[in-house]
């Protein structure tokens, strides 16, 4: 490639993330071309609507464009942070059928459909890069899919979503209300486009499955991976978690397990309890830390901004880096290793701790049909609490019973928890958590 020619660098959308991108691109465009070696330029943003009033954005007005299609086929890199599936996947197809690399902060469209994008870079003999998909600014996939690539990664926890930490963080320490934190998580453009994709979780486990794909050389896709949000977690559940000297988290979760049939991989995003003691515990705010534990390197945390204009725009021009250099040598990075095509493991062989709430009759022998319902799953009890309060409907007294297990799996607990509710003396299964971290 001529030293001095330009690349031409496309961005499609211009949104939290884009207009960041884009900022840094021009004010430290210097640097940028000392870095790659030639200059990045900007020939078009494309954006949905024109004639928006885009003067935050420091470029010449008339590179904004709403002719994406068209825009693709005429760059060396593009740079995608519109999201969704639609159009966003037609449009990097075609770049790279065009010859460009491609720079993506798109989450869903890779735990949607990421072998497609894998198999048109390959087809093209071009870069499909994406650190900005997983945990923001957090230099995560990198690391797993290069420094660790020697390795053998065995279990990956974290926090992965902003927005749900953030509302978490503030119900715990504020007791604010959770519609006025999605508000507000929303403001500071954490959030999703549609927020529901947070709270219910389905962005935390399209960054698990893009995790458990780089970690374990596996196809994982979001439909994977077992998901829950956070829309149930109660006050009462935060409460419960607070006599606990626990905090919840909304974790993602990919660990290697081993079952009769061999190894195969456990990916899910649910609410956990953690101790307040535990690193994670400590993660506020829309920040995100993830913990790898690999055989050989041991553990090792990650931790910083997971959301965010800025931020983000950090791992997407990092990236935009990368391939650029790529392009000026003429060498490629890491394509799809999924080699290993391990199996995906049902949620009921997930392993973990739980703590769960009954509330029951305060007589003899209720303690022992309680205990003897866990046994009868093989659940081994680790806690048992019990507060005596008074009913309100007979002014009578009514026992809460706080039991906390061993590691059981899913399937058992789930067993057990229907065992309990036949029982006469268990009025309620208040609530179940898991726990993780002790
Ligand atoms: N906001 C954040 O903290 C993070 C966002 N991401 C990802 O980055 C991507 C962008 O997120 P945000 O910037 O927050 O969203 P945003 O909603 O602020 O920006 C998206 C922009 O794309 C535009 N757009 C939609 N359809 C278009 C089309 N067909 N052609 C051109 N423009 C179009 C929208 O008008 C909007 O301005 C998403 O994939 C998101 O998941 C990743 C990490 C963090
Ligand atoms: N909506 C996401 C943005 C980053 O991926 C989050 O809240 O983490
Ligand atoms: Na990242």
């Amino acid at each position: 490639m001529n030293d001095h020619k330009p690349l031409r660098v496309a961005l499609l959308g211009c949104g939290v993330v884009g207009s960041a991108v884009a900022r840094r691109l021009v004010e430290h465009a210097d640097d940028l071309t000392a870095r790659v070696g030639v200059p990045l330029e900007i020939v078009g943003i494309a954006v949905r609507r024109a004639g928006r009033d885009r003067s935050d954005v420091p470029v010449d007005p008339s590179l904004f464009t709403t002719e994406a299609a068209d825009l693709v086929t005429r760059a060396d890199i593009v740079v995608e942070t519109v999201g969704g599936i639609d159009p966003a996947r037609e449009l990097l197809l075609s770049a790279m059928a065009h010859g460009a690399s491609v720079v993506t902060a798109n989450k869903a469209l890779l735990a949607e459909d990421g072998p497609t994008l894998y198999a048109a870079a390959d087809a093209a003999g071009v870069d499909l890069y994406y650190e900005a998909a997983v945990a923001g600014a957090i230099p995560l996939l990198r690391p797993i899919r290069e420094s660790l690539a020697g390795d053998d990664v065995r279990k990956i926890l974290g926090i992965v979503n902003g927005t749900t930490n953030f509302v978490l963080d503030k119900m715990d320490s504020t007791g604010a209300g959770f519609a006025e934190t999605v508000a507000q998580a929303q403001a500071l453009g954490y959030a999703e486009a549609d927020p529901t994709a947070d709270v219910e979780g389905f962005d935390a486990a399209a960054k698990a499955a893009i995790l458990a794909s780089l970690a374990f050389h596996t196809r994982v896709a979001g439909r994977d991976v077992h998901r829950e949000g956070i829309t149930e977690v109660t006050a009462s559940d935060i409460a419960a978690a607070k006599e606990m000297d626990c905090v919840v988290k909304l974790l993602a979760i990919a660990e290697k397990a081993s079952t009769d049939d061999g190894e195969g991989i456990s990916v899910r995003v649910h609410p956990v309890m953690i101790p307040r003691s535990h690193p994670l515990a400590s993660v506020r705010d829309a920040f995100n830390a993830v913990f790898v534990e690999a055989s050989a390197a041991g553990q090792l945390m990650f931790y910083g901004r997971g959301a965010g204009g800025d931020p983000t725009a950090s791992a997407v021009l990092g990236d935009l880096v990368a391939v650029a250099r790529h392009k000026v040598n003429g060498s490629r990075g890491p394509g799809e290793s999924a080699y290993a095509d391990l199996p995906v493991l049902d949620f009921g062989q997930s392993w973990t701790r739980y703590h769960i709430s009954l509330d029951v009759e305060d007589r003899p022998g209720v303690l022992a049909q309680v205990a003897t319902a866990f046994a009868s799953h093989d659940v081994s009890i680790e806690t048992v609490r019990q507060r005596v309060v008074t009913d309100p409907d007979s002014g009578g007294p009514r026992a809460e019973l706080v039991v906390v297990t061993h590691r059981a799996t899913e399937a058992a607990l789930n067993a057990t928890v229907e065992t309990l509710s036949e029982l006469d003396s268990v009025a309620d299964v208040v609530s179940v958590m898991r726990v993780e971290g002790a």
